[in-house]
């Protein structure tokens, strides 16, 4: 429960509709339990009236006592109309208040999951699952939702029902009360066991159904695979299997659920049996009159209700507390990286200077970088070459303060970047990644992704210096083509540069290139590093690759090796240590001899 007491903040903003919605619930209250009240007038006016009416012998005098009583009749009734009706009115203000004030909560609180998301750094998205994030955001906000809105509203609703309706009922005859109360209590604590049954089978059902949906998601994503290795059998078999699981369990719950409506039924026929029985024993003995027996029927017909609620309620605040204990842990993990309380903004010109860093992926143990040591001046374009795994991704993302450094710092002009504003740093580097990831949006804002206020021109000009303007010229819908799931299919190469066109729109000082043209062709690639040289004449620029860029001067060329610098130099002095460097020149240059000789052979 204590969980839960997370919460209160909302129930404090939400103040006004929640003490509103309490209101509207007791006056609906009020307005029902004095229905019966009016039943019981009018069953005693009936039994009183009725004994001097059939002993009448004067019809004229019959005529007018049995209009008489019509009246008072349809009286009654239309007042009980009349607080029926009003009972309802403040019931839908009551949902109009609570409900939407719940509505309201789960609308803050998914906007503060999602905003803690954000906050958090790469190394939790590492360290937890997918479909345990996205549960977080959609099925435990859900569960306590229902703790907020309908489980609070029955709550209130049956403790204001109860104290009032056992009150009226106590006033009348307290023996006959507790009789026909006596199997009320047994009616929540069935309800409640038998709603964690339901709970118990209803989360097993719904891991099932994740897990069918990820064996469904793996087989649409891998469909071209599935299709040329002909797969296509074993998949469905596998799916099956998934499915029966789920099958089973959902007609288990559905058994469970259907001795539910039965039990209750049972129990309530059960306290109306008791209260006829017994209240009819008291009417003989003239304990109470006919009119009190109706009231209570009605009375227990009322609280059947409430005492139903009592087990659901406990049971709902029960799964909202495990939910809300998730959430908490949750908004309570903080980001390993974050600003410093005294973090500046800076304006950065562009010298890169990596002073003895080592680093170690705290989950997986690897360590990817070991006492690397770079100096790069403002202006300069260096190469970072180096086999697959040997740091260089690593060095990127280090550099944009994804992870911080365990030991060594990393300084942009002569400030440690730790000492400055994430946002400034991440905004005063252009970083294109590996791995290319475009938004279900069109290319136009696909590109001025970083850069919302740029204008059309200031796109295409990034397209064009990117390569990619002529190929999304050729779509029917040019650059307000949709990319994306529903969208158009790029392919490898033009995505590559729609993810550079990004970077480039951006403008910074600083630009970091990991390994983006490994999917175009060798014509396009000249294309290229023929425009961003241009682009990079006054820009520190890093350009991580796997092929030896023969035309860029590059001021510096690193060879990593398991996360140390292995070479260094210029393209001529590197040839000339006839090392690592010098081996991939060579073979690159054999492979693109023989690519040549080969296409005009
Ligand atoms: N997010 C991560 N969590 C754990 N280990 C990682 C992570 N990213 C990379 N590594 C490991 O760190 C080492 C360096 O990886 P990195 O991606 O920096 O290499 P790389 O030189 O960029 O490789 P490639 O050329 O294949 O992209 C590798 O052993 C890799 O397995």
């Amino acid at each position: 429960m204590k969980h839960l007491a997370a919460l209160n903040k909302y129930f404090v903003k939400y103040k006004w509709r929640f003490l509103l919605g309490m209101l509207f619930t007791a006056i609906s209250i009020v307005f029902s339990v004095f229905q019966p009240i009016l039943v019981r007038q009018i069953f005693d006016l009936l039994e009183q009236n009725l004994k001097n009416y059939r002993m009448l012998s004067d019809t004229d005098l019959k005529t007018v006592f049995r209009s008489g009583f019509t009246k008072t009749l349809a009286f009654y009734g239309l007042s009980i109309l009349g607080l029926a009706l009003l009972s309802g009115f403040f019931m839908f203000l009551q949902r109009q208040t609570l409900i939407v004030m719940s509505r309201y909560i789960e609308y803050d609180l998914k906007n503060e999951i999602f905003q803690q998301y954000q906050r958090l750094d790469l190394t939790f998205f590492k360290m937890n699952r997918t479909g345990d994030m996205m549960s977080r955001i959609t099925e435990d906000v859900s569960r306590v939702r229902m703790y907020v809105g309908p489980a609070l509203m029955y709550a209130t609703r049956t403790v204001i029902m109860m104290v009032m309706i056992i009150w009226l009922m106590w006033e009348v005859n307290p023996r006959l009360t507790l009789y026909t109360l006596s199997p009320l209590p047994l009616l929540a604590l069935t309800i409640y066991f038998v709603n964690a049954v339901i709970h118990k089978k209803s989360e097993r059902i719904q891991s099932q159904l994740s897990n069918i949906t990820s064996v469904a998601q793996e087989n649409y994503s891998g469909i071209r695979v599935i299709k040329s290795y002909v797969q296509e059998a074993p998949s469905a078999v596998h799916f099956e299997r998934a499915s029966e699981d789920y099958k089973k369990s959902s007609i288990s719950l559905a058994k469970t659920d259907a001795l539910y409506q039965p039990a209750m039924a049972l129990m309530i026929g059960l306290s109306v049996i008791l209260t006829i029985f017994i209240g009819g024993m008291q009417v003989i003995g003239g304990n109470i009159t006919i009119g009190n027996l109706a009231e209570f029927v009605l009375y227990v017909n009322m609280l059947t209700f409430p005492f139903f609620s009592i087990g659901w309620v406990a049971s709902m605040i029960q799964r909202a507390a495990a939910s809300q204990q998730r959430i908490n842990e949750f908004l309570d993990e903080k980001p390993r990286i974050s600003d410093a309380p005294d973090a500046k903004a800076i304006t950065l010109k562009g010298e890169v200077h990596f002073s003895n860093v080592s680093f170690i992926y705290e989950h997986t143990g690897i360590q990817a970088l070991r006492n690397f040591e770079l100096t790069i001046k403002p202006g300069q374009k260096v190469a970072i070459i180096g086999r697959t795994g040997s740091g260089k991704t690593t060095l990127a993302q280090l550099l944009i303060r994804m992870y911080d450094p365990q030991q060594g710092r990393i300084l942009i002009d002569g400030t440690d970047i730790r000492d400055m504003k994430l946002s400034s740093l991440r905004n005063q580097i252009s970083y294109v990644p590996q791995d290319v990831f475009l938004f279900s949006d069109t290319i136009s804002n696909n590109i001025r992704f970083g850069e919302p206020a740029a204008d059309e021109a200031a796109v295409h000009q990034a397209a064009r210096q990117a390569s990619v303007e002529k190929d999304i010229l050729q779509f029917p819908e040019g650059f307000s083509t949709m990319v994306g799931e529903r969208g158009v299919t790029l392919s490898g190469g033009q995505k590559q540069r729609v993810s550079i066109a990004r970077a480039l729109i951006r403008n910074p000082n600083i630009m970091v290139f990991d390994d983006c043209l490994s999917a175009v062709d060798a014509r396009t690639e000249k294309e290229i590093i023929g425009n961003l040289y241009a682009y990079l004449e006054h820009k520190t620029a890093i350009i991580i690759t796997h092929r030896i860029f023969s035309l860029f001067a590059f001021d510096k060329i690193i060879v990593l090796d398991e996360g140390g610098m292995a070479e260094s130099g210029t393209h001529e002095e590197l040839l000339s240590q006839n090392g690592y460097y010098a081996e991939l020149y060579a073979r690159q240059q054999t492979g693109e001899e023989e690519s040549v000789n080969g296409s005009f052979s």
